[in-house]
């Protein structure tokens, strides 16, 4: 694997990604009502545009931020953390407001964003151990070593029969 930390792959397919989203408004409707939602960039775009249309909301507001880049010392798949860098913030403390993120893994963007955003709903579809605290609301659990692969990131590619493989 690209980084030691991570030792197991989860890829997620596109219908994966719709399905838990549902479950997830669905879960969301319930502790609602909702003036709107605030998007984590990127990774919260996907299921924010699925979340927004279950609950019928048209209010959008993003944070921008970048954590992950691409590990540079291997044949980068997984990603390391680094340095978080603000783009863009709002205004506010979140009052009323939901704060959409696909995961939280060490919880790092997740703290950094709920300080700016106190008083907001902060919900993922994915959460690892390390990151379950900072996260009111989320969906499945995964290992604190598995990467998991979202279908924005991936393409079809070729695959190597088992009987042929050397590894
Ligand atoms: O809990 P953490 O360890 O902070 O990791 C979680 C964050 O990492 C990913 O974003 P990333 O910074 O890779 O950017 P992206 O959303 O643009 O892909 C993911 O979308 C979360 O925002
Ligand atoms: N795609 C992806 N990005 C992440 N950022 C932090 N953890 C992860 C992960 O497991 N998958
Ligand atoms: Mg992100």
């Amino acid at each position: 694997m690209p980084n030691q930390t991570y030792s197991m792959d989860y890829p997620v397919s596109w219908e994966e990604i719709h399905r838990n989203a549902r479950v997830l408004a669905l879960r969301l409707l319930d502790k609602g009502p909702w003036k709107g939602l605030i998007v984590i960039t990127r990774g919260g775009l996907v299921p924010a545009a699925v979340i927004a249309r279950e609950l019928n909301i048209r209010l959008i507001d993003t944070v921008c931020v970048a954590s992950y880049k691409a590990d540079e010392n291997d044949d980068a798949t997984a990603s390391v953390q680094g340095d978080i860098e603000l783009i863009k913030s709002v205004e506010g403390d979140g009052e009323g407001m939901l704060l959409i993120d696909d995961l939280v893994d060490t919880g790092k963007t997740a703290r950094y964003v709920r300080e700016m955003l106190p008083k907001a709903h902060f919900a993922t579809i994915y959460a690892k151990p390390a990151g379950v605290a900072v996260v009111d609301t989320f969906i499945t659990e995964v290992s604190q070593d598995t990467w998991i692969r979202f279908p924005w990131d991936m393409e079809y590619t070729f695959s190597t029969p088992l009987a042929e493989r050397d590894d």
